[in-house]
C-alpha cells in the first residue's frame, strides 16, 4: 500500500488558524453579542454623548450616548450574518445551476452560461443600487440585492469543474453500476464542485462585508438605529478629529475581516488546507435490505457456433447459455471531411462462465467494440447493429434502451472494471463509501451497518486483506493493484452475469498483474461469471481467457478458442502479435519480431480489402481487391480467420 496523502503539518495549520482568527473572533462575538454587549446598542443617553473610552464604556459612546463596544459587537452580528446569508444563497444557487449546466450540457448549459455572462458583465454594486433603489433599504433587500450578482462566479466555477468531469471514467463506471442522475450529481459531482466554491467563498466573505458596509455607508444598507459597521462609519465621519473612537473601531474591524478573508482564500486556493475543506463533504447513508450473496458455482464453457452464426435456441428464444451476443456492430464518429468508421461489422458473443478477450494494438477499436453495446461511448458516436444481453426469457436488446431501463440492467447484470482505477474511483470518497454506493445501486443496500458489512464482504471477495481497514481508506492511499481490486468489488456488488474489464492490468507491475489474473479466474470459477476482457497483450490473456477475438483496424481478423488461436494462429496479424512477445516455453535466445509500419490504428478499410495488407508479409493482389470476411477454419471448436491466404489451412481442417 502506498503512503497516505499529504496532510498539512501542525505549523501550516497554526498559520491558517492565525490568518482566520479575525474572522472567527468576529463571528463568535457577533453570535454572542446579546451576552457580551454591556448595553443595548440602540438605546440613547443624550447626557452621556461622545464620552471617550473609559472603564465604564471601553470604546466610549457616540453622539447619542450609545455604547460603542455594544454597537461594534452587534455590528459584527449584522455584517457577518448578512454576508453569510448572501454566501449561502449564492453557493446554493450557483453550485446547483453550475453543476446542472456542466453535467446536462445542451440547452441547460447554454441558458445558464448566458445568464452567468450577463450577470458578471454588469457592475455588481450598480445592480445592488438598482434593486435597493426599487425596493428600499433593509436587511432582506440587501441580501437579495447582493445575491443577485454574487451567485454567478460560483455557478461558473461549478460548471467548469463538472463539465471537466462529465466524460470521466468514474462517471461511466457509476452509470454502468446503475447510478441515477440524481445520485451521480448529488454524491459525485456536487462535492468536487463545492470544494473550489468554498475556497472562493472564503475570499468572497470579505468582499460581501465590504459591500454591506459600503451600502450602509451610502444610506442604502441596514437602516438606523441598527448598529452596522458601515452605518457606524458614516455616523462617526463628522467626528474624525474630535472623537476618533467612533470611526476607528468599525474601520479596523472591516479591514481585519477583509484582510483575513483574502489571505485565507489565497491559502486555501494554494492547496495548503484543501483536504480539510474537502473532508467536510464526505460519505453517505442508508436504504433497503441486503440480498443474499450469490451461490458459488463452477463454470463450464459450452462449445461456440462462432461469431455471427445463429444458434437454433437463439431463434426460438430459448436459453442457450449466451450472456452477450453482439451482431454486426459498427461505430462511426462524425468528422469534418468524412465520418470515421472505427468499428465495422463486428460480431462476438460471450457464453455463461466464458472469458472472451478482445485483443489488438492501441487504436484498433477493441475498447469501442466492448463499450458500444453499453452506450458508454462519446455521445457523438453513431452505433449500429444489435447487442443482446442474456438469452431466453432474460434476453434484452441493449440498443435503444432508455437511460432508466439501462440503469436497471447495468447495476445488476453487468459490472465494469476500467484500466485507470485512479480516475475511476472518486478521490473524495472512501473506498467503503464507494462500494456502499455500488451495493445500494444494485438494490442490496440496507441500514448503514448492513450495507457496510456487504461492502466488506465484497472487498474480501476481491482479495483485499483487512477489508474493514481498506474500507476506511481513500483511493489515493491504496496501491494500484488494491485500487483495481476495489473496482472489482464495486463491479461485483450487483452480482453481475457479465464483467467487462478494459485493460484491467495494464497499469500494474507483472507480479500484481499475475495476482489479479488469478483473482479474475477465481471469480469466474466461483461465481460462474462471464467476462469480456479488453487487452493489447495476447500473451497475457492467454493465461486467463477461454476465447479470443483479434481486432485489427476496426474488424475482427481472427476468432476462436485461445488455445487454438495461439497454437495455430492463422492470420498474419495474430502471428505478428504472438511473435512480438515472449510466451511460456519460448527457448532462450529467441529473437522477437516486430511488425513493420504503423499500428492497427488505420480506419476501417471501406473498400473491402484487408486492412492489414499494407503491413502483411504474405500480401497478394486479392488481399487489397477482395472483401475479407471471417471464414471458419475449424468448425468443431469455432476457429475463424479473415485471411484470404489462410496460412494455417494445411495444418487444420479447413471449411469455407
Ligand atoms: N470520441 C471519439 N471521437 C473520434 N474518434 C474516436 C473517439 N474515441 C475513439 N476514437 C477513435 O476510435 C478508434 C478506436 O479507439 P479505441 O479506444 O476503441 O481503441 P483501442 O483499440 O481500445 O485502443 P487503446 O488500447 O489505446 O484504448 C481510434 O482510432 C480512436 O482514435
Amino acid at each position: 500500500m502506498s503512503g497516505g496523502g499529504r496532510r498539512p503539518g501542525g505549523g501550516a495549520r497554526l498559520r491558517t488558524a492565525l490568518i482566520a482568527l479575525p474572522l472567527v473572533v468576529f463571528a463568535v462575538v457577533g453570535l454572542l453579542a446579546p451576552l457580551l454587549a454591556p448595553a443595548d446598542p440602540t438605546v440613547n443617553d443624550l447626557e452621556g454623548g461622545l464620552l471617550p473610552p473609559s472603564s465604564e464604556h471601553l470604546l466610549g459612546t457616540d453622539q447619542l450616548g450609545r455604547d460603542q463596544l455594544s454597537r461594534l459587537l452587534y455590528g459584527a452580528q449584522i455584517s457577518l450574518s448578512v454576508a453569510a446569508s448572501v454566501l449561502a444563497v449564492s453557493l446554493v444557487v450557483g453550485v446547483l445551476a453550475g453543476t446542472a449546466a456542466g453535467y446536462l450540457g445542451g440547452w441547460v448549459d447554454r441558458l445558464v452560461s448566458r445568464a452567468i455572462d450577463m450577470v458578471v458583465s454588469l457592475p455588481g454594486m450598480l445592480m445592488a443600487l438598482a434593486v435597493i433603489g426599487a425596493r428600499g433599504p433593509g436587511v432582506e433587500n440587501l441580501v437579495l440585492a447582493l445575491s443577485l450578482w454574487s451567485w454567478a462566479p460560483y455557478a461558473r466555477i461549478a460548471r467548469s469543474r463538472v463539465a471537466g468531469m462529465r466524460g470521466s471514467p468514474h462517471l461511466d463506471a457509476l452509470r454502468l453500476l446503475g447510478a441515477g442522475r440524481g445520485r451521480i450529481i448529488g454524491r459525485h459531482l456536487l462535492p468536487p464542485a463545492l470544494a473550489p466554491c468554498l475556497v472562493y467563498a472564503s475570499t468572497d466573505i470579505g468582499v460581501l462585508v465590504l459591500s454591506v458596509a459600503t451600502l450602509s455607508f451610502l444610506g442604502l444598507g441596514v437602516p438606523p438605529p441598527h448598529a452596522e459597521w458601515g452605518q457606524m462609519l458614516i455616523e462617526g465621519r463628522p467626528f474624525l478629529d474630535s472623537a476618533w473612537w467612533l470611526a476607528f473601531p468599525p474601520g479596523i474591524a472591516i479591514t481585519a475581516v477583509v484582510f483575513a478573508s483574502n489571505l485565507l482564500g489565497e491559502r486555501l486556493a494554494a492547496g495548503e488546507e484543501r483536504p480539510a475543506v474537502l473532508r467536510l463533504f464526505l460519505p453517505g447513508r442508508t436504504r433497503p435490505a441486503p440480498g443474499p450473496a450469490r451461490a458459488a458455482g463452477t463454470a463450464k464453457v459450452p462449445a461456440r457456433p462462432g461469431p455471427g452464426a445463429s444458434s437454433g435456441a437463439e431463434e426460438q428464444g430459448e436459453d442457450d447459455g449466451t450472456v452477450l451476443r453482439v451482431r454486426d456492430l459498427s461505430v462511426t464518429y462524425p468528422a469534418d471531411a468524412r465520418p470515421r468508421r472505427v468499428v465495422s461489422g463486428m460480431s462476438y458473443e460471450v457464453r455463461r462462465g466464458e472469458i472472451l478477450a478482445l485483443v489488438g494494438e492501441t487504436g484498433s477499436g477493441k475498447t469501442t467494440a466492448a463499450l458500444a453495446p453499453f452506450s458508454l461511448l462519446d455521445p457523438t458516436a453513431l452505433v449500429a447493429g444489435s447487442a443482446v444481453l442474456g438469452s431466453g426469457a432474460s434476453a434484452r436488446e441493449l440498443t435503444g434502451l432508455s437511460p432508466a431501463e439501462r440503469r436497471r440492467i447495468y447495476g445488476r447484470r453487468v459490472g465494469v472494471v476500467f484500466q485507470d482505477s485512479g480516475a475511476v474511483l472518486n478521490p473524495l470518497r472512501t473506498v467503503g463509501a464507494l462500494v456502499d454506493e455500488a451495493v445500494r445501486n444494485a438494490g442490496r443496500g440496507g441500514r448503514r451497518l448492513a450495507t457496510r458489512r456487504a461492502s466488506e464482504e465484497l472487498l474480501e471477495l476481491a482479495g483485499l486483506p483487512k477489508p474493514a481497514f481498506v474500507a476506511r481508506q481513500f483511493p489515493h492511499q491504496l496501491s494500484g493493484g488494491m485500487r483495481q481490486r476495489a473496482q472489482i468489488a464495486m463491479a461485483l456488488a450487483g452480482e453481475p452475469e457479465l464483467l467487462i474489464a478494459d485493460e484491467p492490468t495494464s497499469a500494474l507491475d507483472v507480479t500484481v498483474q499475475a495476482r489479479l489474473l488469478s483473482l479474475l479466474a477465481r471469480l469466474r470459477d466461483e461465481l460462474s461469471m462471464s467476462m469480456l476482457i479488453v487487452s493489447h497483450d495476447l500473451a497475457l490473456v492467454t493465461r486467463l481467457a477461454d476465447s479470443v477475438a483479434v481486432v485489427y483496424a476496426g474488424r475482427i481478423v481472427e476468432y476462436g478458442p485461445i488455445a487454438t488461436v495461439t497454437s495455430h494462429p492463422d492470420h498474419p496479424y495474430t502471428r505478428g502479435l504472438l511473435d512480438a512477445v515472449p510466451r511460456p516455453g519460448t527457448p532462450p535466445g529467441t529473437r522477437f519480431r516486430t511488425m513493420p509500419s504503423q499500428s492497427g490504428q488505420a480506419l476501417v478499410n471501406d473498400t473491402g480489402g484487408c486492412g492489414f495488407a499494407p503491413r502483411c508479409p504474405l500480401v497478394v493482389t486479392d488481399c487489397t481487391d477482395r472483401p475479407t470476411e471471417l471464414r471458419t477454419l475449424l468448425p468443431s471448436v469455432g476457429h475463424h480467420s479473415a485471411c484470404l491466404r489462410q496460412p494455417s489451412r494445411s495444418a487444420t481442417e479447413t471449411k469455407e
